[in-house]
């Protein structure tokens, strides 16, 4: 069985899912029992002149391309509704009876999965103040969603939301405690629908209760967060406030010290708003290596560019140093788990990452890394007192299942 199937419930209900950024909506159609994607799609480049549709369905392995005009969110909605109505599914044989939709900044406010309702959507506008670049972007496509699909429950979940569990210790800057509370200046942490699907899949794989495991969780995308999870429990993550804080990202610097800015502004004379662009926009491995797409930066550093290799250099090492932190801080590993674009599919990362970690029982067997699958497995050596697995990441599988979960919660037994 897979994953998907052996941690859903028991009904033939279908959820939609949708994840909406600044510029790009994706949508999947779920039903969630059967672990099946009836649809999945993404309309790009939304309030530009060239938007574009992708229209997937799986079970007849068709794509539909479309160049569509999209001013705004709602826009969007009505272009993804005349996708289903063009190319099927029939959203009237398969009505959604929820959607789901990721938020990506949900405060200390917000630690499970929430109904949307007026009171929910006022604070999910006030938290974008922590979030500026994902939350009003979220905010719009619940509300084009809200006026598509009005008959239906929408329910908000948030990337913060597992890492409430994170203690004290974890999420507190050392700076002024007041100023810190007046402010929320806290570590939050993100990509938690990703962390807690993997890690419940790892110990899905293992055969393993996920109370008995001590993981390390890799979500290597675009953006990157490693995760230490004890128990099924988030207890250290590496984005902080914002998802700028941790590993090297496609185009995010990750950890750097905060005097740089400071250096940089006083000195190269930067705007806080040019330093917010060279750190989010610009730095990463696309800053050190020219390149912000992992595939792009691979093939230049095998073809000799130096730039290209000390960007994977910083990149894994920057991992090497969290695994050894977190393996601190949980006192034990039992799995480090690669997942997202990069973890799934990049053998060189993988490797890398894990370089010079024999002595601590870290063994990766050379040929099960460079297999290609897209199904969860073991990449380290029989004789690896730690399991390293890849495992898949499906983040709105999971924000179907959580969707559901608070709009047909199954029956207490
Ligand atoms: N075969 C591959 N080898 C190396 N990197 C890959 C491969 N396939 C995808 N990636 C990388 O995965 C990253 C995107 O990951 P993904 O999880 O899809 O991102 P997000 O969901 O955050 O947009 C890109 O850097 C891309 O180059
Ligand atoms: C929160 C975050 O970094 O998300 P993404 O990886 O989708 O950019
Ligand atoms: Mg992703």
């Amino acid at each position: 069985m897979s994953a998907r199937a052996a941690s859903a419930p028991d009904t033939d209900a279908v959820v939609l899912v949708v994840n909406s950024g600044s510029s790009s909506l994706k949508y999947q159609l779920i039903e969630p029992a059967a672990g099946r994607t009836l649809a999945a799609g993404l309309v790009e480049r939304i309030g530009m002149e060239d938007g574009h549709l992708q229209h997937r369905i799986p079970a007849d392995d068709a794509s539909f391309d479309e160049a569509v005009v999209v001013p705004d969110h709602e826009a969007a909605f009505r272009v993804m509704l005349g996708a289903f109505a063009a190319h099927g599914p029939s959203l009237d044989e398969h009505a959604p009876i929820a959607v789901g939709h990721r938020v990506v900044q949900g405060g200390a406010r917000f630690f499970e999965p929430t109904l949307v309702d007026r009171l929910v959507k006022i604070n999910i506008d006030e938290l974008s103040a922590l979030a500026p670049l994902h939350n009003p972007a979220n905010l719009a496509g619940i509300e084009a969603a809200e006026h598509a699909f009005p008959e239906v429950p929408h329910v908000a979940v948030f990337d913060t939301a597992f890492h409430q569990t994170m203690p004290p210790a974890a999420y507190s800057y050392a700076i002024d405690r007041a100023l810190a509370a007046k402010h929320r200046v806290r570590r939050y942490g993100f990509h938690g629908t990703s962390h807690a699907y993997v890690s419940r899949a790892a110990a899905e794989f293992l055969g393993r209760p996920v109370e008995e495991l001590r993981q390390i969780v890799l979500h290597l995308g675009n953006g990157a967060s490693a995760c230490a999870v004890s128990g099924g429990r988030s207890v250290e993550t590496s984005m902080g406030m914002t998802p700028l804080e941790g590993l090297v990202m496609g185009t995010r610097s990750g950890d750097i010290d905060p005097a740089v800015l400071f250096h940089l502004h006083r000195r190269a004379g930067l705007s806080v708003d040019e330093l917010d662009r060279l750190l989010n926009s610009e730095s990463g491995i696309l800053g050190l290596g020219g390149h912000r797409d992992m595939r792009d930066l691979t093939h230049a550093a095998d073809a000799g560019d130096a730039d290209a290799v000390l960007a994977l250099e910083v990149y894994t090492h920057r991992i090497r140093s969290y695994i050894g932190a977190y393996a601190a801080q949980l006192g034990r590993v039992d799995a480090i788990v690669f997942t997202a674009g990069v973890g799934e599919n990049s053998a060189i990362v993988r490797e890398w990452s894990l370089a010079g970690l024999e002595g601590f029982g870290v063994l990766l067997d050379a040929d099960r890394n460079r297999e290609r699958s897209q199904a969860a497995r073991r990449i380290s050596a029989d004789d690896s007192r730690v399991e390293v697995l890849v495992v898949p990441t499906d983040e709105e599988f999971e924000i179907a299942r959580q969707t559901l979960a608070v709009v047909a919660p199954p029956p207490v037994e």
